[in-house]
């Protein structure tokens, strides 16, 4: 099972070359393209926190001066990680995507060397996510030698009101639930008296969606000042359990984010990166 962590919004973050680095590291999800086109013929926009020079294209808000990260994905890929764009992200633009808008979507991404695309979409979600991913999958379909992953970040609650109908509808490869940002089904639920934690759940809804191959992961803040921040040891009861019970679900941990993964080092020098891969090969 997989390590995925989100990059592009980490505090004082490194370049992703660093990251792609960590053998702990299996996929890894650019956050993010923040603004969706209102209409057919707009331009997306993107944020990448510290890591463009700022200037934009002409009269859009899409970056593109992101030198370092188009120059790391491909040497990113060579070290076989996945790499996945990610749409939305908390405070995101991403509009009411009618069916329209959403096949007119423009792929300004100049190269063509991600892997997929993540829907992060914690707003606003229009049914046009179902109609995006299935003309995602169209665009897959014609290059058949290619690896192409659709994935999405759902909240934890059941269903999830902006991915819900896209899940039942298209077919994802991931879904890393944020069992965080949500009390009544985080992961932290599991070990307080509500005991809210969903995963059996979303096991179900994985086997009757559009996908029921998909793989389910669980994701977890990285940063130990997080209300929602689960210890290694905790991390390792609730994974062990839920990985031996649901061992073709189960698909991995998510981590939000790769940054503070990195800087949250524990009293053996492992990051908490490291302590999860522990866990998943416990
Ligand atoms: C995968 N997407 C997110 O994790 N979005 C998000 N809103 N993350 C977040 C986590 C903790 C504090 C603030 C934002």
């Amino acid at each position: 099972s997989n390590v995925a962590v989100y990059w592009g919004q980490g505090y004082n973050q490194d370049r992703l070359s660093h990251f792609c680095q960590e053998s702990t590291l299996d996929i890894i999800i650019l956050g993010f393209i923040n603004v969706f086109p209102e209409a057919v013929g707009d331009w997306p926009g993107s944020n990448f926190g510290n890591q463009c020079d700022g200037t934009v294209y002409e009269g859009t808000e899409l970056l593109e001066g992101c030198h370092q990260i188009w120059e790391d994905i491909p040497s990113c890929k060579a070290m076989g990680k996945t790499v996945l764009l990610s749409l939305g992200g908390e405070g995101a633009t991403t509009g009411v995507l009618d069916h329209e808008t959403a096949l007119g979507f423009p792929r300004p991404f100049q190269n063509n060397t991600i892997d997929g695309f993540d829907f992060d979409v914690e707003s606003d979600g229009g049914h046009g996510y179902g109609s995006m991913i299935t003309r995602f999958r169209e665009h897959y379909a014609s290059y058949p030698e290619e690896n192409f992953y659709i994935s999405g970040a759902p909240q934890c609650e059941i269903p999830d009101a902006q991915l819900g109908y896209a899940i039942d509808h298209a077919a994802f490869d991931f879904i890393w639930v944020q069992f965080y940002n949500t009390p009544s089904c985080s992961a932290a639920s599991y070990f307080d008296l509500t005991d809210g934690f969903n995963f059996d759940a979303w096991v179900a809804v994985v086997l009757s969606s559009a996908n029921p191959s998909a793989k389910l992961y669980i994701g977890l803040p990285a940063d130990p000042t997080s209300a929602y921040y689960l210890t290694e040891d905790q991390v390792t009861e609730l994974v062990g359990k839920y990985m031996l019970l649901y061992p073709d679900t189960f698909g991995g941990i998510m981590l939000w984010e790769a940054t503070a993964a990195d800087n949250n080092v524990d009293a053996q020098g492992l990051t908490y990166t490291e302590q999860m891969k522990e866990v998943l090969y416990y």
